[in-house]
């Protein structure tokens, strides 16, 4: 039977790609060093799927930044503040429409969560009178590039519904007035691209969605478009992330010649595909999991491919991965670290690309096939680790009882104790919790790590850098300060790496935006945490100030929603174990003296499944782990809880059932839009919006940020008001954040005056 991915890991073996980008964008390197590395990695990718057998050799998929930034370029729909000298899309326009033009004060396009992963995409701007037109030729020369080394090409893109629904529009409605121009630029493209391959891949993953009833009206006659350009190649229709569910008749009147079903979420759309799908149709089998490092059980899913084949004829199945490998590391090789029984279980990109192709050649012969029969004993070997069950993590998840859930007292019995303690003005100011991972800190973390700086001296170093540190919010006369977080690779990874149940890789990055990576942790058994964790950093920052300083904690959505996770336990549960573990922390840090404590949740959001029907069952078990987490605590001492990326309006709700004495989010981007959901709910504890965009090198004008306070104070009562920006520092340099951090708090001291003049 055929086989094929649906992408490949674009980061390079060693984050080549990130390194090339960094160096290209501070002047280090030119175009053609960049295009060379780019060309290297490409030609890399399509070789790993030759050589591991599969049919098809999937195209497009590699992006300097993102693939949906690529797709708006390929089809020439760039926003009129990028057009340059003679409206070329160069490498220059490609870059400011990612990370805005500093020189010519451009702001960047937005950028948001893929679905309900932690990848972000550049969201396309549908504004204004529709302008498209052809812009580059490289899923065109990447096809002939596969032809010429002799490989068959399968070029992918992005389905103009999903492409359309992902997008802002600046009146409702006014994005399907792009529609009929945009067809005809995917006509023309997968024109060129029909006499060069078998397949063409459109990825429509919006289909896994609630869509709204004016895409449902407008699929058939988009994809009918699109079916037309072609004569030789046949179109797949992708979709993944979930089961297409209600979505189903319409992908089945696609008239595309095939299917693809991600059967790792979507298991659900198999009986009705196998009664209903037309005869001129393939059906492609998602079996092999791109979202997660564990092994395929190759025998269930031969069970499964079998059943198809005997009712659809070997001739019209495809073998595939779910989804595409982005969002798994890309190669188990490198790793020499993992204990062998778990590394026997684990599988990153490249190895998924062999489980693939094996099941298109075992002939499914589940008794016969040698390399069934290994991936059986591996299975097995990952269940057989004495960590993955611990008596003691399950009899106290057992005994978690309602009491636990609950603070002593209510939100508005809690403020006035804490405030006799804190004694805050009006419109506190705090930040979110990191301040600048500079190179020397990542320097020093780099030569602790390969034992080439000992321990004492690491330390001595980040207590000298966390000083520094609440030095500077001194100075700047912010009044809740943090740590600074010097001594975290990343918010996941180091409470991983001091937890029971957790393993490392070495090399296991994923992309998550542009050069940005991270590496997350892996779940693999019951949770328990060993020791504090943060208890000596926190303590020690407070010894060096008289201000409150606010312990940072990572929740336990967060950290469940950005590891890889064990497949063996309902993800609630393994939730439950971390929210234990964590309020453990919050406990000791309480009996330390730290009496202001955040729990970061900004993944909250993003875990929440993308039907509606789900969302209800998610939100509730989510909403209490963070409960479990905080509320074991006295009424003096003060939870804080941060969020950020995405979309809250349609949970505010659930964000108020957290109970959480003060929660900063994120607001700037959208100008406050989120304040809406506010008024509409009444949202009643303590709220920072964030103020400014951290993500922008931009410095915020104190007018700006006043304009913003004044927008919130309409809604958020003064009293229940803080002043923070979006989000964490960490990718930012002290230069920025300290000017930044300037204007905020001048800003504040304005508008406390106001309120002193003219009390409301
Ligand atoms: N897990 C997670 N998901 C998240 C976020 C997050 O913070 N964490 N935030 C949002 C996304 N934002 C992000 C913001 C920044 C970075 C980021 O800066 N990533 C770093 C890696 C962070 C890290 O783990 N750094 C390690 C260093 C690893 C490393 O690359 N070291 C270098 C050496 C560095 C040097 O010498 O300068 C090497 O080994 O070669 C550390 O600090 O220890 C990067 O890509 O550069 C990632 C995501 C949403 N999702
Ligand atoms: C992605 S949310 C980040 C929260 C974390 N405390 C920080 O400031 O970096
Ligand atoms: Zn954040």
């Amino acid at each position: 039977m055929n086989t094929h991915i649906l992408g490949f890991p674009r980061i390079g073996r060693n984050r080549e790609l990130k390194r090339a980008l960094e160096h290209f964008w501070k002047g280090r390197s030119d175009e053609t060093a960049l295009l060379e590395l780019a060309r290297s990695i490409k030609k890399n990718n399509w070789l790993i799927q030759a050589e591991a057998g599969l049919n098809w050799i999937t195209t497009g998929d590699f992006s300097l930044y993102d693939h949906v930034l690529d797709t708006l370029c390929m089809l020439g729909l760039v926003p009129d503040r990028f057009h340059g000298e003679q409206g070329k899309i160069d490498l220059t326009t490609y870059f400011h429409m990612a990370r805005g033009d500093i020189e010519r004060n451009v702001p960047a396009m937005e950028m948001t969560k893929w679905f309900d992963t932690n990848y972000h995409y550049i969201v396309p701007e549908f504004a204004g009178e529709p302008s498209v037109r052809l812009g580059s030729s490289r899923l065109l020369n990447d096809t002939k590039a596969v032809l010429a080394l002799g490989l068959r090409p399968k070029p992918v893109l992005l389905g103009p519904l999903t492409l359309l629904c992902l997008g802002k529009q600046d009146r409702p409605g006014a994005r399907w007035a792009w529609m009929a121009p945009l067809l005809e630029m995917y006509a023309r493209v997968i024109a060129k691209l029909d006499p060069l391959c078998d397949w063409i891949q459109i990825d429509e993953p919006v289909l896994c969605t609630d869509l709204s009833p004016e895409a449902r009206a407008r699929a058939l006659s988009a994809w009918a478009r699109l079916a037309g350009a072609v004569s030789g190649s046949r179109l797949l229709l992708t979709t993944y992330f979930g089961p297409l569910a209600e979505n189903l008749d319409l992908a089945l009147e696609s008239c595309f010649g095939g299917l693809h079903l991600d059967l790792v979420r979507g298991g659900e759309d198999l009986d009705p595909v196998l009664e209903r799908l037309p005869e001129s149709m393939s059906l492609s089998l998602g079996l092999v999991n791109g979202r997660n490092i564990w092994k395929t059980d190759l025998t269930e899913a031969a069970v499964l491919g079998r059943r198809v084949r005997d009712r659809l004829g070997p001739a019209r199945v495809l073998m595939a991965s779910s989804c595409s490998l982005l969002h798994a590391p890309v190669d188990l090789r490198s790793e020499s670290d993992l204990p062998a029984t778990l590394r026997a279980g684990m599988s990153f990109a490249v190895q998924k690309c062999h489980e693939v192709a094996v099941l298109g050649r075992s002939g499914l012969d589940i008794e016969a096939s040698e390399e069934l029969k290994a991936n059986r004993a591996d299975l097995a070997s990952l269940r057989s680790d004495p960590l993955v069950c611990r008596a003691t993590v399950r009899e106290r998840t057992a005994a978690i009882d309602d009491t636990m859930l609950h603070r002593k007292q209510t939100y508005a019995l809690r403020k006035p104790v804490q405030q006799a303690w804190l004694k805050l003005p009006p419109l506190p100011t705090t930040t979110i919790g990191s301040f600048p991972q500079t190179k020397s800190i990542r320097a020093q973390r780099k030569k602790w790590k390969k034992g080439l700086l000992d321990h004492e001296a690491y330390e001595a170093f980040l207590r000298e850098e966390i000083g520094e540190t609440i030095a500077r919010q001194e100075a700047l006369r912010l009044d809740v300060l943090v740590h600074g977080e010097a001594e975290r690779n990343d918010m996941v990874e180091y409470f991983g790496e001091r937890l029971d149940g957790f393993c490392f890789t070495q090399n296991g990055w994923v992309q998550s935006y542009g050069s940005r990576c991270v590496k997350p942790p892996v779940i693999f058994g019951d949770v328990a945490r060993p020791q504090a964790m943060t208890v000596p950093w926190i303590s020690y920052a407070q010894s060096r100030t008289d201000k409150p300083v606010k312990a940072m904690l990572t929740g336990p959505v967060t950290m469940l929603c950005w590891s890889f996770v064990r497949e063996d336990l309902s993800r609630s549960e393994v939730c439950r174990q971390l929210a234990l573990a964590i309020r453990d922390e919050v406990c000791d840090l309480e009996k330390a003296g730290i009496k202001i404590i955040q729990i970061d949740e900004a993944a909250l959001r993003e875990g929440m499944p993308l039907r509606h029907r789900d969302q209800e069952s998610y939100l509730a078990w989510a909403v209490d782990a963070f409960r479990l987490t905080s509320a074991g605590v006295e009424d003096s001492t003060q939870i804080h809880t941060h969020m950020c990326y995405s979309e809250f309006n349609e949970i505010v709700e659930w964000i108020a059932k957290l109970d959480a004495d003060v929660i900063s989010i994120e607001s700037s981007r959208s100008k406050m839009e989120l304040l809406e959901a506010f008024r509409r709910f009444a949202y009643p504890n303590d709220v920072g919006p964030g103020v400014y965009d951290i993500h922008s090198p931009r410095i915020p004008t104190v007018d700006e940020i006043v304009a913003l306070l004044k927008k919130a104070l309409e809604v958020i009562p003064a009293d229940r008001l803080w002043v923070n920006p979006d989000c964490g520092l960490k990718t930012r340099g002290w230069p920025e954040a300290v000017a930044s951090l300037r204007n905020m708090v001048e800003a504040t001291a304005l508008l406390r005056e106001e309120m002193i003049a003219d009390p409301a």
